[in-house]
């Protein structure tokens, strides 16, 4: 069984249980209470590279990174050094996450913010959009097509920005057939976990120019936004290397200063 299978396994099992506890219907109704959802595409869109800042306790990959007791001062960090979006990762058993990070960095923050799991059901959608977030992760290589394209539809249908995850040509191929208007190429093999940079630069090509391309994952520092960002990112996902430094805030503003740079606007004006 592949990482990607054990943790969605673990997503389903904890995801029956808040469905037991929280029917549907109670859910939209919750969503309906949200404050209206912000474009997160729009925020990618802006002038220079946009930096995605993550709130990210743990992962498969590394173990334990960072203990993050507040993770609202964290996000606010995050917002105070120019990031465009926050990530909030939402998964408990792998990550370390929870719905009640989401809560706190929502009523912290007025800049999008990003439900980062691994979503199977419209139910996580609706899950979503109650707790405030405005962009969804949708992983290519965890849906068939049909999924894809229904979790893409309804997404968008309840306001979501959907955030289609791709990590080789195949599955980009997949991501643009099913109408994803934000793609993000993620440099980390799912099946060995290991970061290649040059991921993105291979399958960047195949995304068209009207989709917003970000490079997530492996970038510790401006010099690997700029890698990413002479390749055709518009927007890169950086998660590790700002929870484990000692100054979140510096580092996303030195982040998004690399991105800001007038010599990266050759080409994607
Ligand atoms: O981070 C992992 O180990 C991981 C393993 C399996 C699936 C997803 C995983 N990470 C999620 C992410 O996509 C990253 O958190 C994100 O791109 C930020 O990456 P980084 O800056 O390298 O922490």
């Amino acid at each position: 069984m592949s990482v990607l299978d054990e943790i969605i396994d673990g997503v389903r099992a904890d995801l029956a249980e808040r469905q037991a506890r929280v029917g549907l219907d109670e859910l939209k109704e919750r969503a309906a209470r949200a404050p209206q959802a912000k474009d997160g595409a729009a925020a990618l869109r802006g002038e220079g590279v946009q930096v995605i800042c993550e709130v990210k306790r743990s992962s498969p990959s590394k173990g334990a990174l960072a203990a993050i007791a507040d993770p609202a001062a964290l996000a606010a960090d995050y917002e105070a050094g120019g990031a465009a979006v926050i990530s909030v990762l939402t998964e408990e058993r792998r990550f370390g996450g929870s719905l009640g990070d989401l809560d706190a960095v929502r009523a912290k923050v007025d800049i999008p913010v990003l439900r980062k799991d691994f979503i199977v059901t419209s139910y996580q959608l609706w899950e979503a959009r109650a707790h405030g977030a405005d962009v969804i992760l949708l992983i290519v290589a965890a849906l068939d097509q049909e999924a894809l394209v229904s979790l893409i539809e309804r997404a968008e249908s309840i306001g979501l920005t959907p955030l289609v995850e791709v990590h080789d040509e195949d599955e980009a191929e997949r991501a643009v057939d099913a109408g994803a208007k934000v793609i993000g190429v993620n440099a980390r093999d799912l099946r060995t976990l290991k970061v290649d940079r040059s991921t993105f630069e291979r399958v960047a090509p195949e995304i068209p120019d009207h989709i917003v391309k970000i490079a997530e994952s492996g970038v510790r520092g401006p010099h690997d936004l700029i890698a990413y960002a002479n390749a055709g990112a518009d927007a890169v996902l950086v998660g590790e290397s700002l929870v484990t430094g000692r100054d979140p805030r510096t580092a996303v503003a030195d982040l998004v200063a690399a991105g800001a740079h007038p010599a990266l606007r050759h080409g994607r004006d």
